[in-house]
């Protein structure tokens, strides 16, 4: 189970990739435990002002895809009773489970896959008979309906498979996994750490322990975002520490540190999830996930690996250390959320990035728009460019301090800022519902890159735009973006797809 060695043995990879990911990933070793109780106050504050700022005005719905735009009848919403009533689930034959699965283009491999459910309000009966206060808090969240990776995922994770789920940006995954997890930590006595989450960046960290606080809100069940080192004074409250909270969610190297430092007691978890598992098996991080690993093997841990993009080679590495694994597509794999509108824009040399963009200004923006360039420096350079222009701008990277990273976060999703410049650290995972354009100053060096950085528009089915401006010297890559343009349904001219390299 060394991954790390494996991957060495004859996988290849995209050495163009961001030489800084790993610095700009890396942890500032902070505990914010104290701060935990503003956290769902704050959270609801925040959403309230969200609604306000829905710039697209739209429902909280979201479509199945291109093909099958339909929305379905809500069925949680509508009740006013305290508890929630099951409605059955229809679909009871292979048939209709095939067609169902190919109306939401829910590809699954694998053996004994679970069929899917179909509304919220199944989970109230069996074969899930989810706890109420789950299923109240969903009802909350004004989701009308699944989207198809949770109907998919929810009852392979219930069922206690291990897997492996594909879905595009924006389209759920987080709540895929939160909800079974919460629903089997409700069926088991508390004895500490039950459940671990990883991501890659604190930011995403903090958002997933966000949406659990509110999924999980009066069940009893308790999360621990783990960021600052325990001082003295918490080490020796460790032992009440481990068994108040439920659900551990961390950064791969703050965990390992807390593993060393005997800070965390990992030998209840019974499940594991990856988010954006393949950046975290991917060279920058997977010594440490390995490392991870290495930590349960030989225990019954369940592993879910979740993200908008798998490549092959990642995909391939995830196998080995999964158990029978079921695998999830939904849609294209690989491919841009099909809600985006995506443009390349040729601007002839760097110089020519500004005009652009200023040209583009000139006519009028739409706010909040997410800019992304390739280095600190760059983001620097633009960010003075921009306030010189009188923009309401900001720019988030590496070297802003934790709390500036945190505030500045906050300001763009209340829309107080109104351009973000941003270097990758920003690219995955981070939800700005409202985000109306992303624009790739600076060309995305890989193909994952590209999807997950325009993945922050066109969210849970709104639309969006993404703008990818290239000179002469991106032409190398230009190919493979206009591939995946090209299967997430955008019109882009013939020529492009005949690029030849630049010499
Ligand atoms: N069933 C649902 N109906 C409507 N909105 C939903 C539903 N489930 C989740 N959402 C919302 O959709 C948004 C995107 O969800 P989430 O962040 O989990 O996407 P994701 O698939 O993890 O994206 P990414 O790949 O970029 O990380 C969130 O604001 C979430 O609250």
């Amino acid at each position: 189970m060394d991954l790390f060695r494996l991957l060495g043995n004859g996988a290849t990879f995209n050495k163009q990739r961001f030489q800084n990911d790993v610095e700009v990933f890396e942890v500032n070793f902070t505990y914010n435990d104290a701060n935990r109780a503003d956290v769902t106050q704050d959270t609801e504050a925040r959403d309230q002002l969200l609604g306000e700022i829905d710039f697209f005005k739209t429902t909280h719905t979201v479509v199945d895809g291109k093909k099958d735009k339909k929305k379905h009848k809500s069925t949680i919403t509508d009740k006013t009773s305290e508890d929630i009533t099951p409605t059955s689930n229809g679909l009871s034959n292979t048939k209709d489970i095939t067609d169902f699965r190919k109306d939401r283009r829910i590809r699954v491999y694998g053996t004994d896959v679970p069929g899917p459910f179909e509304q919220f309000s199944d989970l109230a009966s069996a074969p899930y008979s989810m706890d109420q206060k789950l299923l109240r808090n969903l009802r909350d969240s004004k989701y009308t309906t699944p989207t198809p990776i949770q109907m998919q995922a929810v009852p392979i994770m219930i069922n206690e498979r291990d897997l492996m789920a594909c879905a595009p940006t924006g389209s759920g995954k987080t709540m895929a996994y939160l909800l079974p997890i919460l629903h089997d930590l409700k069926k088991h006595d508390k004895v500490g750490y039950r459940a671990l989450i990883i991501a890659p960046t604190r930011e995403l960290a903090q958002q997933i322990d966000r949406e659990l606080s509110r999924l999980s809100a009066g069940t009893k069940i308790k999360s621990h975002l783990l960021t600052k080192s325990f001082t003295a004074a918490d080490k020796t409250q460790l032992p009440e520490q481990r068994q108040k909270f439920d659900i551990l969610i961390s950064t791969p190297m703050r965990l390992i540190y807390a593993v060393k430092e005997k800070e965390v007691d990992l030998s209840q978890v019974r499940h594991l999830i990856l988010d954006e598992a393949d950046k975290l098996l991917d060279h920058g991080f997977l010594e440490q996930t390995d490392e991870i690993f290495a930590a349960f093997s030989g225990s019954p841990v369940r592993k879910a690996m979740f993200s908008a993009t798998f490549s092959s080679t990642i995909e391939e590495l995830a196998q080995t250390v999964m158990k029978n694994p079921i695998r999830i597509v939904v849609g294209a794999k690989n491919a841009a959320t099909e809600t985006i509108k995506q443009q390349l824009l040729f601007t002839g040399n760097e110089a020519g990035k500004m005009v652009a963009l200023r040209q583009y200004v000139r006519k009028g923006i739409k706010p909040p728009i997410l800019i992304f360039v390739q280095s600190i420096d760059r983001a620097k350079e633009l960010f003075k460019e921009l306030v010189f222009d009188g923009i309401n701008v900001e720019v988030i990277h590496s070297d802003r301090t934790k709390a500036q990273r945190e505030s500045i976060i906050d300001q763009f999703r209340l829309g107080r800022i109104w351009v973000l410049i941003a270097t990758e650290l920003m690219a995955r995972g981070l939800d700005f519902k409202g985000v109306n354009l992303v624009i790739n100053y600076d060309f995305p060096q890989t193909i994952e890159s590209y999807i997950h950085r325009i993945g922050r528009t066109g969210r849970a089915g709104r639309q969006g735009e993404a703008i990818t401006y290239y000179t002469k010297d991106d032409f190398d890559y230009l190919k493979s973006i206009v591939t995946v343009m090209r299967e997430s349904g955008c019109e882009v001219p013939e020529w492009m797809l005949s690029v030849k390299k630049a010499k």
